[in-house]
């Protein structure tokens, strides 16, 4: 691993290699019993700077393109996680060729993608919304039927739209009628197209799975929402815009509808950004602890949902400054200094994946918060607004859940054992909310691993505090 002179100062982390991200994840996500991880406490304010693993969203995506490409591509700066590392297998199953080469990021190798005849195979979709909606698309284009599942929960998640719009081009699938995994499709090679409406209101992943592929059916996809609501309008824009740099087109005749034409792919040398929603709990912790935090490599221009962290944290009572691809957050002398986060009534249907850090801040505001437009969180790796609830009221924080959002009454938190649920960003909210609050346990902070291994000791790292920084008394809360 290397490290830029600019982050000289930062200690060196372990990184894991993708196959070895995948066995060592897949047992806890399949029932192993990981060990309790006490979240450190801070201290004192913070005055960390930090660079992130690449992109969840964009890995995938990329991988998928360069896979249906018409040569081969490489992928620069990567995500090494488990999400990322079932989309590899996955698309080695199906018969494409992907090889790690060195590459200058800090978190692992270059990939490169050679596409293959797709052939069916199997597809271990584990807890990853991207693998489980994306890549059966992918295999409706192969030769032969394709086994789909995923982790236990995983089972639970909405997959009824996948299943009905590959029965809508055409393809066969066996399944128990359940609208969730496991199924199994049976690719004759060819997709042909043509129009499809769906309903995506569940997740914009539907939406964005479909228009991935859409290039490469025979006749394109004319392809129309028909719900009500649609969450997570950027990730689409990120499909689009990715479709985009590699010369595919997507018309958009009017808002739900989305026309691509029958067209080659093609292949690209491509730099994945940090991963900003991942940023989300790191940033957060300003507010909490006090101090601040810089997260470098920020891109200028990005289609990534957590770039509007920028404008909602300073909503919560963060200074947000700028200094070209570096960002930070101040947030000020913290809760324990006596400066709460201020509360807010915030509607994150762009972003739900934001959701588990703002929710837990806004557990120490200055009053109640609400947070609409997130019902579709129910078919996330958990159901998040009762997993948000449980476990802040557990550390004797309020919240009420309702349809499609939370609301949030601060009250004085204590200690004590937060559940992750196998969820990532439950994992690193429990990580949050024990930054300030003595003693919080975190059952399976393993499972960060689904978008950032790296998550403890990147923690470790936010914490290392700079020694001129003034040492205060820690508050009771
Ligand atoms: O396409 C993507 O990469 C994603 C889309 C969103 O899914 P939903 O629309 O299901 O929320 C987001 O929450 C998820 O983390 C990643
Ligand atoms: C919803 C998320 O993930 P997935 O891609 O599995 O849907 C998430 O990362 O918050």
């Amino acid at each position: 691993m290397r490290y830029s002179e600019r982050d000289a100062l930062i200690p060196e982390v372990p990184v894991p290699s993708a196959d070895p991200v995948l066995e060592a994840t897949h047992s806890r996500a399949t029932g192993g019993a990981p060990a309790a991880w006490t979240a450190p406490l801070a201290t004192g304010p913070l005055s960390a700077r930090l660079t992130l693993p690449g992109s969840k969203s964009l890995t995938n995506r990329e991988l998928v393109l360069a896979a249906l490409a018409d040569g081969p591509s490489t992928l620069r700066r990567p995500l090494h996680s488990r999400d990322s590392a079932l989309m590899i297998e996955g698309l080695r199953n199906l018969g494409v060729g992907i090889e790690e080469i060195p590459g200058d990021g800090e978190f692992g190798p270059d990939l490169r993608v050679t596409p293959g005849e797709l052939h069916g195979s199997s597809i271990d979709g584990g807890l990853a919304g991207t693998v489980m909606r994306f890549l059966p698309i992918v295999a409706a284009l192969a030769l032969g039927p394709t086994s789909v599942d995923g982790d236990p929960y995983a089972r639970k998640r909405p997959m009824a739209t996948t299943i009905e719009a590959l029965r809508g081009l055409g393809i066969e699938v066996s399944d128990d009628g359940r609208g969730t995994m496991p199924f199994t499709l049976h690719g004759t090679g060819e997709v042909a197209g043509g129009e499809l409406a769906i309903d995506a209101s569940a997740s914009s992943q539907f939406v964005s799975g479909l228009l991935l592929a859409a290039p490469r059916f025979r006749n394109g996809l004319t392809l129309r929402h028909t719900g009500e609501r649609l969450p997570s309008l950027p990730h689409i824009r990120m499909t689009i815009e990715c479709l985009a740099a590699r010369g595919v087109r997507v018309e958009e005749p009017e808002p739900g509808v989305w026309v691509v034409a029958p067209q080659p792919i093609r292949a690209l040398d491509v730099q994945i950004e940090p991963d900003l929603s991942n940023a989300g709990p790191f940033l957060a912790a300003a507010l909490l602890a006090g101090g601040t935090v810089t997260v470098g490599g920020w891109p200028t221009e990005t289609t990534q949902v957590g770039d509007e962290l920028l404008r909602i944290l300073p909503r919560l009572g963060a200074t947000v400054t700028r200094d070209g691809e570096r960002v930070t957050i101040d947030g000020g002398v913290g809760v324990r200094g006596g400066a709460p986060v201020r509360a807010v009534d915030l509607d994150l249907a762009i972003g739900g994946e934001l959701a588990p850090p703002i929710a837990t801040l806004l557990a120490f505001a200055d009053g109640t918060s609400r947070i609409t437009g997130i019902g579709h969180l129910r078919g996330h790796e958990t159901d998040r607004l009762a997993a948000l609830a449980t476990e802040i009221g557990r550390l004797g924080g309020e919240v009420v859940e309702f349809d499609d959002g939370l609301e949030i009454r601060p009250r004085p938190l204590h200690g004590g054992a937060w559940e992750a649920y196998a969820d990532h960003r439950m994992a690193t909210a429990g990580a949050l909310a024990g930054l300030v609050v003595p003693e919080v346990t975190v059952d399976d902070i393993g499972c960060t691993a689904k978008t950032l291994p790296e998550f403890p000791e990147l923690w470790d790292r936010l914490l290392d505090r700079d020694p001129h920084a003034t040492r205060w008394e820690s508050l009771p809360l």
